[in-house]
């Protein structure tokens, strides 16, 4: 996350958004006055009132003034902010955990095939993966709330996929995750793997998955099926 000095929002501020996130600002309006604020925060009125003004400058915070006090609103910058406080916390106590990523079967673009099969990628890949990946990724659409939950992925032990040149151009790096996948029927697939690679079309939004099988024909796969994709090392 970038804390930068530009906004003048630091973790002091953070603070008070979290203050503000405990009293059900990311519901909606709350309403706090700067006394009460400062008296939480054992800080001055005129200190409290400062941080809710960098708040706002930056736009983690919406804000309404009325005679006796003040509605203020934590926006979408402003729950990602403390989102990002709160997977640092997830790393620093829910190491090697498990993350659940629920989407929905996609097509992509019709490249994952040509990199996969690459020689380059694919001596790595029965080096470090232990397989010969069918050519393609699985692509699944993440739901919204995965998509903020991915960050959670990169608290676990990766398997890195290096870059690589051959005489025409250059091959970025990936990193990889071990992973089963379910269906909604129940079928489930072990010993498959996430794979990002770092150049890549693709948002964050979109997951890539890589196994030794065609996901679609082991587990009766359409564009639209529901997915839940299991993140991380279960051993
Ligand atoms: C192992 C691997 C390496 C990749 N390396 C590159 C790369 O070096 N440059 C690039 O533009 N895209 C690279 N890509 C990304 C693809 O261009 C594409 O964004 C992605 O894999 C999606 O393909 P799909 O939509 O066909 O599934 C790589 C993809 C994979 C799987
Ligand atoms: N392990 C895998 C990898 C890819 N696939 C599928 O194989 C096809 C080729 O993969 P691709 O990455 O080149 O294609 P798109 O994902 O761009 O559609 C796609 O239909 C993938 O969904 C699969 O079923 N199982
Ligand atoms: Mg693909």
């Amino acid at each position: 996350m970038s804390l930068t000095t530009e906004s003048a929002v630091g973790h002091d501020e953070l603070a008070v958004l979290k203050l503000l996130a405990l009293e059900g600002g990311l519901e909606g309006d709350v309403k706090i006055s700067c006394a009460r604020l400062a008296e939480r925060l054992d800080a001055s009125n005129q200190t409290a009132s400062r941080r809710l003004q960098r708040l706002e400058s930056a736009d983690l915070l919406e804000r309404d003034t009325v005679s006796d006090g003040q509605w203020v609103a934590i926006t979408d910058d402003g729950e990602r902010a403390l989102h990002a406080e709160y997977e640092d916390y997830r790393r620093i106590f829910e190491t090697d955990a498990e993350v659940d990523l629920e989407g929905t079967v996609t097509s992509g673009m019709g490249e994952g095939r040509h990199y996969i099969s690459l020689p380059g990628y694919n001596r790595q890949f029965e080096e470090r993966l232990g397989y010969e990946p069918f050519p393609g990724t699985l692509n699944v659409d993440l739901r919204e709330d995965s998509v903020r939950r991915r960050s959670a992925v990169s608290s676990l032990e990766p398997v890195p996929i290096d870059g690589w040149e051959d005489d025409d151009r250059t091959y970025g790096p990936a990193v990889c995750y071990p992973a089963t996948i379910s269906t909604s029927d129940g079928d489930t697939y072990d010993g498959a793997h996430t794979i990002a690679p770092e150049r890549t079309h693709h948002d964050e939004d979109q997951l890539e998955v890589i196994a030794p099988d065609k996901l679609r024909d082991e587990l009766g796969l359409e564009d639209g099926d529901h997915v839940t994709v299991s993140v991380g090392d279960r051993e």
